[in-house]
């Protein structure tokens, strides 16, 4: 299997502070990561290097086999081959933008509707990724107007429009309701344990959504790597202990994972 993302002894420092520190990483083809880790412990600088939008500032970031910052990597090819779904993506989509325009415009680099002629495919994959994510009755209500969980299954969608190979969710249940959080890792359960869907990392902070068919965890804490490797090994309450700074007990049962703090005595 080759590399989808490898970091060899990357530091970010902002300000004299690492925000990531000497992390090495790699991610191969067909897995699928959750990075967890405490508020600010680096996840999001994580997912940055890894969209390439941002750059190290010591160590290499080879992303799909390019190594960002070396002649003859250009970040605009790379780009269209990295999916990516997150909150700083949906602050710069216009509100007033349908769902399905939302969507299509994926196809074409851009995050506004320019024109309208775009191709039957496009449109036909875009309905089948809307209808995946269960966003079918809602292709012409305004991006504007969605429901956080609406506006989460929606950017997922436009993530998968140009066929990535690497897909990246920047805390994809995030303010979701319960209903909405457990619909959501059912549907990424079944992209995760698709075969031809891409590589994916995602940014969570909770291990209840961690859904089926994920298979590795990093743990992250004030920038550097705690623990990286295949869940069952690796998501154990000893670690999640060390990541989060409490004792924690985290159990596994029928493909979802829990997690609860000792009480105090
Ligand atoms: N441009 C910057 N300059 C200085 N510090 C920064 C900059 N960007 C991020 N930071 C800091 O770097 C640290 C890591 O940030 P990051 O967003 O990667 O954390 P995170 O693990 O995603 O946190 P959260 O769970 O709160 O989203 C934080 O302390 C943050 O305040």
């Amino acid at each position: 299997m080759s590399d989808v993302l490898e970091l060899v002894d990357v530091s970010v420092v902002r300000e004299g502070r690492a925000l990531v520190d000497q992390v090495s990483w790699s991610v191969k083809e067909g897995e699928r990561w959750v990075i967890l880790g405490p508020n600010g412990a680096g996840k999001t600088t994580l997912l940055n290097l890894a969209s390439s939008y941002l750059f190290p500032s010591t160590g290499t970031v080879s992303i799909l086999g390019e190594q960002l910052g070396k002649p003859g990597t250009d970040v605009f090819e790379l780009r269209p081959r990295i999916g990516v779904a997150g909150i700083a993506l949906a602050e710069k989509l216009p509100k007033r933008q349908t769902v399905l325009q939302t969507v299509l415009t994926a196809a074409y680099g851009m995050t506004a509707a320019w024109h309208e002629d775009y191709e039957d495919v496009d449109r036909d994959r875009a309905l089948a990724f809307l209808d995946r994510l269960g966003m079918n009755e809602h292709l012409d209500r305004r991006f504007g107007t969605l429901s956080e969980g609406e506006r989460k299954r929606t950017l997922i969608a436009r993530a998968l429009m140009t066929d990535p190979e690497l897909l990246l969710l920047d805390e994809p249940a995030a303010g979701l309701d319960l209903g909405g959080r457990e619909d959501l890792v059912r549907r990424l359960g079944r992209l995760a344990r698709d075969p031809i869907a891409p590589s994916m990392i995602m940014v969570t902070h909770h291990v209840e959504e961690i859904a089926p068919g994920f298979t590795h965890v990093l743990m992250i804490r004030q920038g550097q790597v705690l623990a990286a490797g295949p869940l069952e090994l690796e998501l154990t309450s000893r670690n999640l202990s060390r990541c989060f700074g409490l004792p924690l007990v985290v159990e596994q049962q029928d493909d979802r994972w829990t997690a609860r703090g000792l009480p105090m005595r």
